[in-house]
C-alpha cells in the first residue's frame, strides 16, 4: 500500500512532476510515548533512504535547544521553530525542496500548524509525521492539533500508565497551582493518569488553589489595612 501511494503524481495540479504527500497524526497523553514513536518512524524513513528533517516548538526548552529528547533520554537533532511557516526560510528553497519527510514534535505549540500541513503535504508532496498533545491538562483541546485530524491519513492515540495506579493513562495532570494553559514542564510538573485518578487529582488540585487563592486575598488585604498605632 505505502509503495503504491508514494508512487501517485499530483502532476496534473500544476503541471510539475510531484508524489502525493502525507500526514500522520501521533497523539496521547504526557509519557505515552509520542516522540518515541516519532523518532521510530523519522529513523526508519531515513533508513529508506529518504530525506528527513525533524522540527520541534522553541518554546520547548526542556532537555535540550537544538534536538528532540524523550523523557527517557533519546535523541535526534531537530529545527527548533517559533512557528512552522520559518521552516523553509531557515532551511533554504533547494534544501526544502529535497526534503522527503517532516516530524513535527509538540505539535500542540505551532498555531500555523493547519496551514504548514496543508501545504507541505497538499502542494509540495512532503510526508508529514506529527506528535503532539490532543488535550491539556484540563482536557480542553490544545493547540491546532484537533484541526489536523481531518487532514490526516492516518491517527494513533497512545496511552501511558496511571502513575497512581498502573492502569492505562489518557490524560495528563498538573500537579502545581500555575493555571495558565502552556507551562512547559516534566515530571516536576506532570502525571499521567487513568480516568479515575484524573478526577480525584483535579479535586484535590482544585482545593489547592483555592486555598492558595483566599491565601493571597487575605496577604493582599491585611497589606492595604494601615498598621495599627501602638
Ligand atoms: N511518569 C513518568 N515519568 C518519567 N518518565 C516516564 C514516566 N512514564 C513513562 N516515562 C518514560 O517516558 C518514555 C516516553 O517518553 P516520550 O516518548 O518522550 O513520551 P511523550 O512524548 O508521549 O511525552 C517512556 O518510554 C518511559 O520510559
Ligand atoms: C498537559 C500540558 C502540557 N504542557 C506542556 C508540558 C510539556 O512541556 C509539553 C508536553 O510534552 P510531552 O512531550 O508530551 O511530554 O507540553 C502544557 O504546556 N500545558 C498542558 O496543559
Amino acid at each position: 500500500m505505502a509503495a503504491f501511494r508514494s508512487s501517485v503524481s499530483l502532476s496534473s495540479i500544476d503541471g510539475k512532476h510531484k508524489t502525493a504527500g502525507e500526514i500522520h497524526v501521533i497523539v496521547g497523553p504526557m509519557f505515552a510515548g509520542k516522540t518515541t514513536s516519532l523518532l521510530r518512524r523519522i529513523k526508519s524513513e531515513g533508513n529508506n533512504g529518504r530525506n528527513v528533517a525533524m522540527i520541534k516548538s522553541s518554546k520547548d526548552t526542556r532537555y535540550a535547544k537544538d534536538s528532540v529528547v524523550t523523557h527517557d533520554g533519546l535523541k535526534f537533532p531537530c529545527w527548533a521553530l517559533p512557528d512552522l511557516a520559518s521552516f523553509q526560510q531557515k532551511l533554504g528553497d533547494d534544501a526544502y525542496q529535497k526534503v522527503d519527510v517532516i516530524g513535527i514534535d509538540e505539535a500542540q505549540f505551532f498555531e500555523d500548524l493547519y496551514d504548514f500541513c496543508c501545504k507541505a503535504a497538499d502542494h509540495d508532496g512532503k510526508t508529514i509525521i506529527i506528535a503532539g498533545l490532543d488535550g491539556d491538562y484540563l482536557r480542553r483541546s490544545f493547540g491546532s492539533v484537533l484541526d489536523i485530524i481531518p487532514l490526516a491519513d492516518t491517527i494513533t492515540k497512545l496511552t501511558a500508565r496511571c502513575e497512581l495506579c498502573g492502569k492505562r493513562a489518557f490524560f495528563s495532570l498538573r500537579k502545581t497551582a500555575e493555571t495558565q494553559t502552556e507551562l512547559i514542564g516534566g515530571a516536576d510538573v506532570y502525571m499521567p493518569v487513568c480516568r479515575q485518578h484524573y478526577v480525584n487529582g483535579q479535586v484535590v488540585m482544585e482545593a489547592a488553589r483555592n486555598v492558595l487563592e483566599s491565601c493571597k486575598v487575605q496577604s493582599e488585604s491585611q497589606a492595604d489595612t494601615p498598621a495599627a498605632v501602638v
